[in-house]
């Protein structure tokens, strides 16, 4: 199926999650990590995903990622069933059509820079664009870093190597798991600006677990869960008011 065949919704919300519920354990220790939770995510835009430790991000990013499985509910990419088939058949279509970021940045050590950035589009089965490879690298500012190998370059460096990764399959989704967790503010700056600049002009979807407030003022939206439930949406987010809407959902932090 080609991107214009695609019914109009999946065009415009290349992410639908619909109930999804997630249990660990069994009665009476069982734990409910998502009681229920149903919203979308418009094409070309970033979403953060904020709340109190405990209250399901994680877990919200692993099942709508295809990660983890769902004890119940859907997770529909472009219109797609993603949790349907064999884990085989999952794993293809999540190599083919989404991104990952992690907080640890997940580069593989004994790859270049361009060498890992190149990875996921050999392992997809994918023509390899080495050019494009290139560009995105660049783009990240670091075209004079791509024969390097991760224990060469910073934290932030890593990461954006990371991001350059994420992006070259062109996904339809891209999920970032606290990706400025382990950098100091510059850097994360310096991240935080490389996956606005993937959802502005490359119109990528980005949706991002943060316990940052800054971070979180980066994107387009923020979702807040408590309880792994949705209990309020922000749009437009400025940091003061995030980090005053998670005092009201967590008094603690
Ligand atoms: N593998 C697991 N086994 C049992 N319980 C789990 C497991 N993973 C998560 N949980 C529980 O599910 C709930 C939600 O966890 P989750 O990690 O999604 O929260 P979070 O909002 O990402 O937290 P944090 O901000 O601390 O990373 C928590 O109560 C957690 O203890």
């Amino acid at each position: 199926m080609i991107d214009s065949d695609l019914p109009r919704s999946a065009m415009q919300h290349p992410l639908r999650v619909v109930e999804l519920t997630k249990s660990y354990g069994v009665a009476p220790t069982e734990v409910t990590a998502l009681a229920g939770v149903t919203t979308e995510f418009a094409a070309a835009t970033f979403t953060s995903i904020m709340g109190p430790s405990g209250s399901g991000k994680s877990t919200l990013l692993q099942c709508a990622s295809g990660l983890d499985r769902p004890t119940s509910g859907t997770v529909y990419v472009d219109g797609t069933e993603l949790l349907q088939g064999s884990e085989a058949e999952i794993t293809r279509f999540r190599r083919a059509r989404i991104g990952f970021v992690f907080q640890q940045y997940n580069l593989l050590p004994t790859l270049t820079a361009l060498q890992n950035v190149i990875l996921p589009m050999r392992l997809a089965g994918k023509k390899v664009d080495r050019r494009r490879c290139i560009e995105l690298l660049t783009e990240v500012g670091l075209r004079d870093r791509i024969d390097h190998r991760p224990a060469e370059l910073s934290g932030g460096q890593q990461q954006r190597v990371a991001i350059a990764r994420a992006l070259a399959s062109r996904p339809s989704v891209v999920f970032a798991d606290e990706p400025t967790g382990a950098l100091d503010g510059a850097s994360a700056r310096e991240v935080l600006a490389v996956l606005r600049v993937a959802v502005d002009v490359h119109r990528q979807t980005v949706v991002m677990v943060t316990h940052d407030p800054v971070a979180a003022s980066y994107a387009d939206s923020v979702v807040f869960l408590a309880d792994g439930r949705i209990v309020g949406t922000m749009t437009e987010p400025t940091a003061p008011r995030v980090a005053e809407q998670m005092l009201r959902l967590d008094p603690a932090s």
